[in-house]
């Protein structure tokens, strides 16, 4: 779950896109990037780090032109070297630069081809550098010295034809326009929206809504499963289906965790969804729990504090801030390696004691997956005093790896995976732990104003939409990059790229 913007604009975008960024952070950490386009040539910086720490202000003065695309990594696939950050880019044809949320189901088969049929060289083992040459060879073989958006929709529907996988992207082709597409399950979120300025209309795509409008773009919709944006360089926008066949089924783990609070996406308000996982989660504790004897709910910050408030008025408990978040470091669960992910949670987050001592405290988080976060927060509300220690998560158990572009590749890291949701309890040191129903979650997220039917689930329920997922593929993938697997294998992809200093 990597952050995409791209913005045609009237003016210089290097600012419009380093804000868009900031404001998309929270889906990548690891790495960032720009790449702007000025009469032709393009001007590119990307590194390892926050969007704070990579641009500095020469790269901002050198980073001109009016349409621009950018990324906040968070990385799935190959190595987290610098080289992997991105947008990627290839010279021919026209000079196209990409950036790419999600990730490949079939990357290797896509290596293969690209090197025995399309003749092309790719230098890194990001699955994204893949996407981009295909993306190139199928508008290349075009054969037009002015490619038209009927040329750059029939390479997207190529794209679609080849790559399997989920993925949300942005490509820049140098000198014409900016395309944005989304794969025909519509895994990964894309939305593009429209600004009025003196010198006519500016249109932004990005990943989230919130990017626009805190840019002061106004949001037009999210692209539609297998659908592509084009806009050109002078203004004009085109949208087109480029998918033979396409089926509705973002992932809900978007509106669990990944997406902010104040995004719509797919028509959903991610706030709301939220306050409806709460609701469900009390109904659940209401049933199976009647006699409860909950003092006070407190949430594990950031992202249960919306669920979490709305359990504890559903329950009619209530509601306390218990744990006090350090504002300075970033999100946890994204961090590369559980060595830092568990050191984190300690600096994170820190007890007020007087909100535990002597309560049976129900402390509420929107998921476990590794457990690393519960485990010490259970133990940190026990040295605080806590009477009796519940937990509740908002969403169902997570048992099965993503292979969509959120790094839970191994099911063997997954605390879940394999046991009981009392031997989870057990095993976090909480006296009782209940789960989000896996219905009562679809419902929050697709059953409000907006009806939603099919969301990728697989975190939760083991059913990959893309169906090309088999135990040998996941096999594959937990050997590949399970946490040990990384912190050794790390191949340095040496850089060959645009001037990026
Ligand atoms: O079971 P785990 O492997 O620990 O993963 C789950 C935890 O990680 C996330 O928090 P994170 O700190 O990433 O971000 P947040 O501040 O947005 O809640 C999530 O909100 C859970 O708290
Ligand atoms: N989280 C993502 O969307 C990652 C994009 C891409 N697969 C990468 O690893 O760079
Ligand atoms: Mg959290």
């Amino acid at each position: 779950m990597c952050g995409i913007v791209g913005i045609v604009g009237k003016s210089n975008v290097n600012q419009a896109l380093y804000d868009a960024l900031t404001v998309l952070q929270h889906r990548g950490q690891d790495a960032a990037g720009i790449v702007t386009s000025d009469q032709g040539r393009l001007f590119l910086r990307k590194d390892n780090g926050l969007v704070r720490d990579v641009f500095h202000q020469r790269h901002m003065q050198r980073l001109i032109g009016q349409m621009g695309i950018g990324h906040v990594r968070y990385p799935t696939a190959g190595s987290s070297s610098s080289a992997e950050a991105q947008p990627f880019y290839v010279n021919s044809p026209y000079g196209i630069t990409l950036a790419h949320n999600g990730n490949l189901t079939n990357v290797e088969q896509l290596s293969r081809e690209i090197y025995e049929s399309d003749l092309r060289h790719v230098n890194t083992t990001s699955d994204s550098e893949v996407l981009l040459n295909v993306f190139a060879h199928e508008l290349a073989v075009r054969n037009k010295l002015q490619p038209t958006e009927e040329d750059v929709f029939a390479a997207v529907s190529q794209v679609h034809k080849r790559c399997r996988g989920g993925y949300a992207v942005v490509a820049m082709i140098t000198g014409y326009g900016i395309v944005g597409f989304r794969d025909p399950n519509a895994i990964r979120p894309i939305v593009f929206g429209q600004r009025h300025t003196d010198e006519g209309v500016e249109y932004m795509i990005a990943s989230e809504s919130v990017a626009l409008d805190v840019l002061g773009f106004t949001l037009i919709r999210d692209l539609a499963p297998g659908e592509a944006v084009y806009i050109t360089e002078d203004g004009r926008l085109y949208t087109r289906q480029c998918a033979e066949s396409s089926q509705y089924s973002p992932c809900i783990f978007e509106h669990v965790y990944l997406a902010r609070p104040d995004s719509l996406m797919d028509g959903v308000s991610v706030y709301k969804a939220r306050l409806r996982m709460g609701e469900k989660l009390a109904d659940k504790i209401q049933r199976e729990r009647p006699d409860h004897g909950i003092d006070v709910v407190i949430p594990i910050p950031d992202t249960s504090r919306t669920s979490a408030l709305e359990l504890a008025n559903q329950l009619g408990v209530k509601f306390r801030e218990g744990f006090v978040k350090n504002r300075y470091i970033g999100r946890t669960f994204i961090m590369p390696g559980q060595a830092a992910r568990k050191k984190s949670v300690r600096q994170k987050l820190n007890a007020i004691d007087l909100e535990f001592r002597g309560k049976n405290v129900l402390l509420v988080d929107d998921s476990i997956v590794r457990g690393t976060t519960c485990k010490q927060i259970i133990q940190m509300a026990r040295e605080a005093g806590a009477k009796k220690v519940f937990f509740c998560s908002a969403a169902p158990a997570v048992r099965y790896p993503n292979v969509y572009g959120i790094d839970m590749p191994s099911a063997h890291e997954l605390i879940a995976h394999g046991r009981t949701t009392d031997e989870v309890a057990e095993l976090i040191g909480a006296d009782w732990l209940i789960y989000q129903d896996l219905d009562d979650l679809k419902d929050a997220v697709g059953g409000g104003k907006v009806k939603i039917e099919h969301f990728d689930c697989a975190v939760f329920d083991g059913e990959y939409v893309t169906g090309d997922v088999n135990e040998q593929y996941l096999d594959r993938i937990e050997q590949a990059r399970n946490d040990a697997a990384k912190s050794t294998g790390q191949r340095v992809s040496a850089i060959i790229d645009l001037h990026n200093n």
